[in-house]
């Protein structure tokens, strides 16, 4: 929301989802019945160590993975689990990924322009050149960058400026739910920080669900006011950042807790 409060109304809320990987006697389920709500305007955080099921669970709120049980259900009322590819294909824009790594979404052999060029082709379907162009420039104005950022190819910006590049790429779809799958994890301390505020002031000037995932407990409790924590494909905590992390319950908040490296001589680092 434009006051940077979270509209408690879900935008996206998974029900008893069950996910299940692998083929044959390799198959095995990754997702146990996680139930989780998506607010407009608000950073949800997920946190969890490695493995324990948070690429998958942000790609079922993206509807790129396969559930076997449970809903993941739109405030429209379509459920993305059952999803005919027709609806799912007029779903997708509306719900985005950015990953780890930006240079898996932006070719080196590009400029940054012109990949976005080729996305918003399919995303602003009637837009001209030169609207295509303007939205760029809108989103890059949203995410700190300018146009002469546009016109660099990938190695040209520094990894900070990219991952912004990312999420401008994603904003263009104008998306209800917006997926940060380690976004900031590649990054040093000073723009891991500046990314993640950016994350915030997005997802409330247009009131977007923002599904932060990370490893890092102490990046989740600085930008998000809600958590929930994975361990082996299960929600072992899920509420108020402060209460989780002050209750600490679950051992694996524990062992996360724990994991956040603390200053010399300030032991609330
Ligand atoms: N397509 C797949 N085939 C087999 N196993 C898979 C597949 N996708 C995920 N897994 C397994 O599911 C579990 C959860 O993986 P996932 O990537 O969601 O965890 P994660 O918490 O995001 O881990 P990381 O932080 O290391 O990225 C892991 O044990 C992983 O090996």
């Amino acid at each position: 929301m434009a006051d940077g409060a979270a509209d408690p109304t879900p935008v996206l809320t998974l029900e008893a989802v069950d996910v299940s990987v692998g083929t044959g006697r390799g198959r095995r389920r990754v997702l146990h019945e996680v139930d989780l709500d998506l607010r407009a305007g608000e950073v949800l955080g997920v946190v969890g160590r490695s493995g324990s099921g948070k690429s998958t669970l942000g790609r079922v709120c993206v509807g790129l993975q396969g559930t076997e049980n449970g809903h993941a259900r739109l405030a429209s009322g379509d459920d993305l689990v059952p999803m005919g590819r027709r609806v799912l294909r007029a779903a997708r824009p509306t719900l985005q990924m950015v990953f780890q790594d930006p240079y898996s979404t932006f070719p080196s052999f590009r400029t940054v322009g012109r990949t976005i060029d080729l996305n918003a082709r399919r995303l602003l379907p009637g837009a001209d050149r030169h609207a295509r162009r303007a939205a760029a420039l809108d989103a890059f104005g949203e995410v700190g960058l300018v146009e002469d950022h546009l016109d660099r190819r990938p190695a040209e910006l520094s990894g900070g400026q990219l991952q912004r590049a990312a999420i401008a790429r994603a904003l263009l779809a104008r998306p209800r739910v917006l997926v940060a799958d380690e976004v900031v994890s590649a990054l040093d301390l000073t723009t891991q920080a500046a990314i993640v505020s950016l994350l915030g002031e997005v997802s409330s000037a247009r009131s977007m669900a923002v599904l932060f995932i990370s490893h890092d407990l102490g990046v989740v409790a600085s930008s998000c006011e809600r958590i929930a924590v994975l361990d082996d494909g299960r929600i072992v905590e899920h509420g108020a950042t402060r209460s989780v992390i002050a209750a600490r319950r679950a051992p694996a908040t524990r062992a996360l807790f724990d994991a956040v490296p603390r200053l010399p001589g300030n032991p609330e680092a």
